[in-house]
């Protein structure tokens, strides 16, 4: 560091902040500074090795969130892992790739963010990311002909971002990725178009941001920052945690960002850094939000409750958290059916077997995070009984709201309900058991079904615990507090019974084999589906919303520039902006609200 002022200071080198620190330090003539709470992962193999990711979780590259206990799931604590390190959750996430469809990008439009669609987010969304053509084989047996659009000019996706992107190979995915999407087509469920177009339903072998070659993990350290990292204009500190953004009034009502108040982990103790143009927060879903508080902007009350001046009173700030809550029921498989059980157990010699191969060959489990087949399904039961589904329909229009944002969820649940054309519920298979039902794992080799919605109706809350910037913010999902969740998730994870029984899935399981958890026979008793539901769910790491990109009055922190209401030279880009969760994983968004924010931003400076 030379100069302790900088154009630009971007709050956490995560997923976003390392895409903004890459385009916008392009121009020579613009400095810029990441400050980053973790330090350097690249190369740990907790990292970069796809297969390792979930032994991220409470070391040091994982912030180690957990909820307050959450009512609707019988009182349990949901631990939520984040990323602490450069590339911030892109580098311990399970690496899937799955697109949004248009219509959860067109709602967010409708909340009053001009020209944030699906055509103007189309090109974002194919552009952040290179996808290398699957092997032959591989491409047969998964049924990837939805792909073949892609590879029209060549071996590589032809939009072709720094994102590298692949498919696993036929060895890692072993017979459980055929008898999948083979499965769906017989509960007549066919993959209806290309999953990147827009709207889908059905099973599809999905991409992971994984290395084709070296099988390693792509994160946005290794994609955006290490090629420009020599630059002279971009500095970049780890183990520097940002405590506050500081304000300086300009008039009556309105606040500029002068820079930000950081400490950093063995340095000289508190730093004030100055910004000449910006200051970006990219601290992720819980700690942006957690800034503008501590920074004296956010909801009178709260700030009022820690002793901390209101500058900004915005009441929207931390409100609107959305996560994609997830289920699972593991089956017990036939006898040398191969799974990942044996490595889920720590069993030495499977380790060093499948640490052996990956070495010597770039094969085996750990190649991939063995989340790799999907399906975005409607609900079943609705499908055939249309009088079960207006009856249902009319439940939701007619269902509270408490956020300004909540009758958007509302009118997105009830037409994707109505028309069919797309899912309210990601399926998604994995080769081992599945410990999310309290209770200890059971013996044996298990396939695991599991089913995240997609839209639910329920928000909760990120605020401040304390004054302390050290101190961990409190988070409440509220998960299922609507209902109308629990009545939806229940039909759906009532139809992996379904699943279960069609084949050629049904092949690989033991006829009356061991699950997970005694409440985790079905059948086809909606009722117990609902007690599990409340028993077994838990996050799948979705979290997004809580510094919402609306209008003011209708529940936002940010406009459509991604500009904080009420303060000049203060934005906010990351997962916290999702005004309502999309129906796919969450990193594809991030990258690609990254990419259109640095030409916003570029645009306006
Ligand atoms: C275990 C797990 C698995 C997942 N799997 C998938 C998947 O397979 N596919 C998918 O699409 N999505 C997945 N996700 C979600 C996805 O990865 C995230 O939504 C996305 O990466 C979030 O990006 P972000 O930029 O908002 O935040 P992050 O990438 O988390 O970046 C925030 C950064 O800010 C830093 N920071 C925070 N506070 C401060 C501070 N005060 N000072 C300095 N730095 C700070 C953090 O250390 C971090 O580096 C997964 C998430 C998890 C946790």
């Amino acid at each position: 560091m030379e100069d302790t002022r900088y154009d630009f200071i971007i709050v956490g080198g995560g997923t976003a902040g390392l895409v903004l620190a890459n385009r916008l330090s392009n121009d020579e003539n613009v400095s810029m500074l990441v400050l980053e709470a973790g330090g350097n992962g690249d190369e740990d193999p907790r990292v970069a090795v796809p297969g390792l990711f979930r032994t991220n979780a409470n070391t040091e590259n994982d912030w180690a969130f957990t909820t307050t206990p959450q009512t609707n799931l019988n009182g349990r604590v949901i631990n939520h892992m984040q990323g602490k390190l450069l590339g911030g959750t892109s580098s311990i996430n399970a690496q899937a790739l799955i697109p949004p469809s248009a219509s959860d990008l067109n709602a967010w439009e409708k909340l009053g963010n001009t020209n944030w669609n699906w055509e103007t987010m189309e090109p974002y969304l194919k552009g952040f990311f290179t996808l290398s053509k699957p092997e032959e084989d591989a491409s047969k047996r998964l049924d990837l002909a939805w792909s073949k659009d892609s590879w029209s000019k060549g071996d590589v996706s032809h939009l072709g971002g720094p994102v590298k992107a692949s498919f696993a190979d036929v060895q890692e995915e072993g017979p459980l990725g055929t008898a999948w999407i083979q499965t769906f087509n017989n509960l007549g469920y066919p993959l209806t178009q290309n999953p990147f177009d827009g709207a889908s339903t059905g099973p599809y072998s999905g991409a992971s941001t994984i290395d084709p070659v070296t099988r390693t993990r792509i994160s946005s350290s290794n994609a955006y920052y290490h090629p420009v990292k020599g630059r002279k204009n971009l500095y970049v500190l780890t183990a520097c945690t940002v405590e506050k953004v500081l304000l300086e009034q300009n008039g009556a009502d309105c606040y500029n960002a002068t820079g930000v108040q950081c400490v950093q982990l063995g340095g000289k103790g508190r730093m004030i850094i100055n910004a000449k143009k910006e200051v970006i927060l990219c601290a992720g879903v819980f700690q942006s939000p957690k800034l503008l508080e501590l920074s004296g902007i956010g909801n009178p009350d709260i700030l009022g409750g820690h002793g901390i001046d209101v500058k900004v009173a915005n009441p929207y700030v931390g409100t609107n958290l959305q996560d994609h809550l997830m289920h699972s029921i593991s089956f017990e498989t036939r006898d040398g059916f191969p799974t990942r059980d044996s490595l889920l157990r720590r069993d030495p010699a499977a380790i060093q077997a499948a640490m052996g191969a990956y070495k010597a060959h770039k094969l085996g489990p750990f190649c991939s995070s063995a989340v790799t087949s999907f399906a975005f399904l409607p609900v079943d039961d609705f499908k055939n009984n249309l009088q079960q589904r207006d009856l249902f329909l009319d439940q939701v229009s007619r269902s509270n709201t408490k956020h300004p944002i909540d009758h958007h969820r509302v009118s997105v649940l009830k037409s994707l309900i109505q028309d069919q054309r797309e899912g309210t519920a990601q399926y998604f298979p994995y080769a081992a058991q599945a410990t999310l039902a309290q209770g200890s794992m059971q013996p044996g080799n298990f396939i695991t079904f599991v089913v995240s919605l997609s839209h639910p109706l329920s928000s909760g809350t990120v605020h401040i615990s304390s004054a302390d910037p050290s101190v961990k913010p409190t988070i409440d999902h509220q998960y299922l507090s609507h209902p109308l969740d629990v009545e939806l998730q229940a039909r759906h994870v009532r139809y992996i019974e379904k699943i279960a029984a069609t084949e050629p899935l049904s092949t690989l399981l033991k006829p009356k084999g061991l699950r997970n958890h005694p409440a985790a026979f079905i059948g086809n008793d909606l009722e117990k589906a609902k007690e599990y539901v409340r028993l077994a769910g838990t996050t799948n790491w979705h979290s997004v919303g809580t510094c919402a990109m609306a209008l003011r009055e209708s529940g936002g922190v940010v406009d459509p520039e991604l500009r904080v209401y009420g303060v000049g030279n203060l934005r906010v880009v990351d997962a916290s902006v999702m005004p309502l969760i999309p129906q796919s994983n969450t990193q594809s968004m991030v990258y690609a609200i990254a990419e259109r924010a640095a030409d916003i931003i570029r645009n306006s400076n």
